[in-house]
């Protein structure tokens, strides 16, 4: 993806093209960090510096998860094109590309210069970006005025909106080593401690049935809830049924659309994602396993400190193992982690990005926050002492991460005209003082 990203570039006549070397990932001998591709369109010292981000690398996804269609061929039915990463966050990367070749071909001059910078590393925490930001702030990013970046989607499916927040990711791991390889539970069942039956335990005293998380000292660290921020849901174009739509079930916890959102964008929540070393295929093998990895992730929100949250998440299921008085042992990591970030919507970039969402759709955005995370948000605000704006041109069902991931062909090319129209307004607006 890299590579034909470079190559669409060189074509489209981006400059200073630089595929930056990450490193090797920690923890294994050899696996190369994929490279963050860096690129220039225009170098106009009259003109404003916007910093493109996206990523080119996406979720797992096999046919056999669900899919109707190969996960990795895009596939086109009705106003919809299937596929891993067309929402996310493929589609939106290569939108940028056509705005390029649109302004090329329609020999339309763009009033901004571009900065680009495609990572493959997004969906695993965005490992390795950091440094790269702090390591070329003065250099291949000096100058820079804005952030935008287009890697969310929709609240609904019907009306756009400007985002101006994400929760962060904390993602542990929970290796319970016992016997020295997996045993038949006909011979062992009832004679040795289980992995899985620990593990099962510990996940069990992570929340509640409802999802509360039951981790001592996460609560403790929210923002309370001020008078003014909860107005603010009060005016968001939703409704439960919505919610329900996008989930394709009844199954919300709640039993209103403010809680859901408050629940999705400014509290904490803990998902619990898998099982390394179980057995899961079809089939009822009567194994126990000698070794297992669960893995969950905390969405962390205002004003959880990361480190703080390893402290309490690393002593509370200690605590819990502790209990269980296994023999097994136990190791908790953290897998990586990304902060979250809340910004002002009212800036000049959601100005601009305001304007251009009136242009092409005809009506004012809506002001959303995200539930998911983009871990490299804050960095760029902070590093480049500059405003970040996510402007998504995906719906609410979009199905990113889940089975048959799609994005309307509307929205896609809808999408691409409110992020060209979106540089031209930026060029026009005073930028704040
Ligand atoms: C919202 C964005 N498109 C996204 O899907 N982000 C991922 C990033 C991630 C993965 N691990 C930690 N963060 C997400 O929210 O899961
Ligand atoms: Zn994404
Ligand atoms: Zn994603």
């Amino acid at each position: 993806m890299a590579h034909w990203l470079k190559s669409q570039l060189t074509k489209l006549g981006a400059t200073d093209i630089q595929l930056k070397d990450l490193g090797i990932q920690e923890h294994t001998k050899d696996l190369a960090l994929p490279p963050v591709v860096l690129a220039r369109f225009g170098t106009d010292a009259n003109k404003k510096n916007i910093l493109i981000y996206g990523h080119y690398d996406v979720q797992p996804a096999l046919k056999e998860d669900g899919w109707n269609t190969e996960p990795f061929e895009l596939v086109e039915q009705g106003d919809c094109l299937y596929g891993r990463g067309a929402t996310d966050d493929k589609g939106p990367v290569i939108s940028w590309l056509n705005i390029l070749q649109a302004h090329n071909e329609l020999k339309l001059e763009l009033p901004v210069n571009l900065v680009f910078c495609f990572e493959g590393m997004e969906e695993s925490g965005s490992l390795g970006l950091d440094d790269l930001i702090i390591a070329e702030k003065d250099k291949y990013f000096k100058g820079v005025d804005a952030v935008c970046i287009s890697d969310n989607y929709w609240l609904g499916t019907t009306h756009p909106v400007l985002t101006y927040g994400v929760r962060g990711c904390s993602y542990y791991s929970i290796t319970i080593s016992g016997p020295a390889a997996d045993l038949h539970s006909g011979l062992f069942g009832g004679v040795v401690h289980e992995p899985m039956i620990d593990l099962s335990h510990i996940f069990a005293k992570l929340t509640d049935p409802q999802g509360k998380i039951l981790i001592p000292g996460i609560k403790e660290m929210v923002a309370p809830l001020t008078p003014e921020e909860d107005k603010l849901y009060d005016t968001i174009n939703f409704d439960l049924e919505g919610f329900e739509q996008n989930i394709g079930s009844k199954t919300v916890l709640h039993d209103n659309v403010k809680d859901a959102l408050q629940a999705r964008w400014r509290y904490p929540s803990l998902s619990i994602h898998g099982v390394e070393g179980a057995f899961y295929n079809p089939g009822a093998k009567t194994v126990i396993p000698a070794k297992v990895v669960g893995k969950f992730s905390i969405r962390t929100v205002p004003n959880i400190e990361p480190r703080k949250l390893d402290e309490v998440v690393f002593k509370y299921v200690n605590e819990v193992f502790a209990s269980l008085k296994s023999k097994n042992t136990l190791k908790v990591e953290l897998v990586h982690d990304g902060d979250y970030w809340v910004s002002d919507p009212h800036n000049w970039s959601f100005r601009a990005a305001r304007k251009a969402t009136k242009a092409v759709w005809g009506v004012e955005p809506d002001l959303t926050r995200e539930g998911g995370s983009i871990p490299i948000t804050l960095s760029f605000q902070n590093n480049l002492n500059t405003s970040v704006i996510l402007l998504p041109m995906g719906r609410g069902d979009d199905g990113a991460h889940s089975t048959n991931e799609k994005i309307n062909v509307s929205n896609y090319i809808e999408g691409t005209k409110t992020l060209g129209s979106y540089l031209h307004f930026i060029a026009e607006e005073e930028k704040d003082a």
